[in-house]
């Protein structure tokens, strides 16, 4: 039996679905965050549950050879990262072999094949979006990162011989939205303003949302604060738009409630426009805070070209883009098909999609706003059955409705795009039953130094060719 606080011995030959390393000990699974398989580490167990235990490394006793110095000097702490302690071809076998291993024991899938996943040339600076929390430390606003499970800042970030202060370099984040967040933070400072304390409801700044639309280099930044009055806010936010010329959308989000996470409130126009606006491949977008749009540009990009190349279109289908956000996939989509039809759930993004469409002059595209596993049913006994239907649903995967439509109508071709390898795999095992193949598996590496993979599957009814 292993206790907690027990030092062990043992050699990992894994890792698990969030990126650590697994042994075994006394037929029990250890799971040892930042070990990494073929290695032998001494670890203190921190965590015992029925089938498996957790346990914090104390030391490497033989390294593999992919082991490399993170970069970053808060990483183990603020839990952005995982996967920095292994280099970047290794990290790519390991989601490779994640999707694999998902697909074959929660999928069933026994032996499946997988694409290599596919990498970035450089696997930095590649978020275009980011929250900094913020904090008064020694009498000063700083802008950070929490640390993993807590509502304190981590203690630096970053690294190299940037003028930024230390906690605003993540090296995730695109480096114009990092030198922004300086700015922010010493311009916040200057103006006397302080970090809004939960507790005692004194303060302003909450957190600090900041975008970049990386085809245009447009970028929006959101102050969340809480209620108080903040004569100087319009001033602050020219100065900052005038001091950083690709800022466009200046905003605050007032949030009158006590607690961190708490909906509601109002969105302040302080400078610029409401939306930032980006191009990919030829295509507008418009963008509010609120939207989801991929934090990826670049592997975005690769994403929807695969999605494309996998649904085959030749010019007249009618596509189906369920769980459609601001339209992106099906934007990408209309310019080769006969339809698009969109299907999303939040209203803003609806709104979004319209806006995209017409900013594009694309007519033979149509989006509808409600739960996908309410208006797919209706949508296929109306108008006829699509040819091809694009699933991008959130991490949580599809409704068993959606999928039992898909399978009642037979759709010829499923193109399943998942940001969770184990939903996926729970998805892809439904349809199976009812009659579809598993044609192409495809990873793309979305999110480099972390232990989160996208993929991208087709599936064809049983009898079709996937091409
Ligand atoms: C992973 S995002 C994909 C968005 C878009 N395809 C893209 O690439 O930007 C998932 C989207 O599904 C929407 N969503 C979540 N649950 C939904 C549901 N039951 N029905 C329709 N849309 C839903 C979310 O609002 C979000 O926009």
């Amino acid at each position: 039996m292993l206790t907690g606080g027990r030092e062990i011995e043992l050699y990992i030959d894994n890792y698990n679905h969030s990126g650590e390393g697994v042994g075994r000990c006394r037929d029990m699974a250890v799971f040892v965050p930042f070990a990494a398989p073929g290695e032998k580490v001494r670890a203190r167990v921190t965590e015992t549950r029925k089938n498996y235990a957790r346990a914090e490394m104390l030391e490497i006793i033989e390294p593999a050879g992919f082991r490399t110095a993170p970069r970053c000097r808060t990483f183990g702490k603020c839990g952005g990262c995982r996967l920095q302690h292994i280099d970047y071809p290794e990290q790519l076998s390991a989601k490779r072999e994640l999707v694999r291993q998902s697909l074959s024991r929660i999928g069933g899938f026994g032996d499946i094949s997988v694409e290599p996943v596919i990498g970035m040339a450089d696997p930095w600076h590649y978020r275009n979006k980011v929250h900094f929390q913020a904090e008064d430390r020694d009498g000063r606003l700083v802008l950070g990162f929490y640390e993993e499970g807590s509502h304190r800042l981590a203690e630096t970030a970053g690294t190299g011989d940037s003028p930024l202060p230390l906690h605003c370099r993540c090296l995730l984040v695109d480096r114009d939205l990092n030198a922004l967040a300086g700015l922010i933070e010493e311009m916040l400072n200057r103006y006397g303003v302080r970090a809004y304390n939960r507790l005692t409801g004194r303060g302003m700044v909450r957190h600090v949302l900041l975008r970049k639309a990386s085809g245009t280099g447009e970028m929006m930044a959101v102050l969340a604060t809480g209620p108080g009055d903040w004569p100087a806010e319009k001033d602050f936010a020219a100065e900052l738009a005038k001091a950083f010329p690709g800022v466009k959308s200046v905003l605050r989000h007032v949030n009158p409630e006590p607690g961190n996470r708490v909906p509601g409130g109002g969105t302040l126009l302080l400078k610029g426009s409401e939306t930032i606006e980006d191009i990919m491949e030829g295509l507008r977008f418009s963008l509010s805070a609120e939207s989801f749009y991929q934090v990826n540009s670049v592997q975005t990009v690769t994403l929807y070209n695969k999605a494309l190349e996998f649904a085959g279109l030749s010019g007249g289908e009618t596509v189906v883009d369920a769980y459609s956000g601001v339209g992106t996939i099906a934007l990408f989509f209309a310019r080769k098909a006969g339809k698009v039809l969109g299907l999303e759930i939040v209203a803003r993004a609806v709104a979004d999609a319209l806006a995209n469409a017409a900013l594009n002059g694309l007519a033979n595209v149509e989006f509808h706003q409600g739960a996908v596993e309410k208006l797919l049913p209706r949508l296929v006994r109306r108008e006829r059955r699509p040819d091809v239907l694009v699933l991008d649903p959130p991490r949580r995967g599809c409704h068993i409705r959606v999928l039992e439509t898909i399978a009642e109508t037979g759709v010829p071709r499923v193109v399943y795009v998942s940001c969770d390898p184990g939903t996926l795999a729970r998805d892809l095992r439904r349809l199976a039953e009812w009659g579809y193949a598993v044609r192409k598996v495809q990873p793309v590496d979305m999110f480099p130094q972390t232990h989160h993979v996208e993929s991208i599957v087709l599936m064809t009814k049983s009898g079709l060719k996937g091409k």
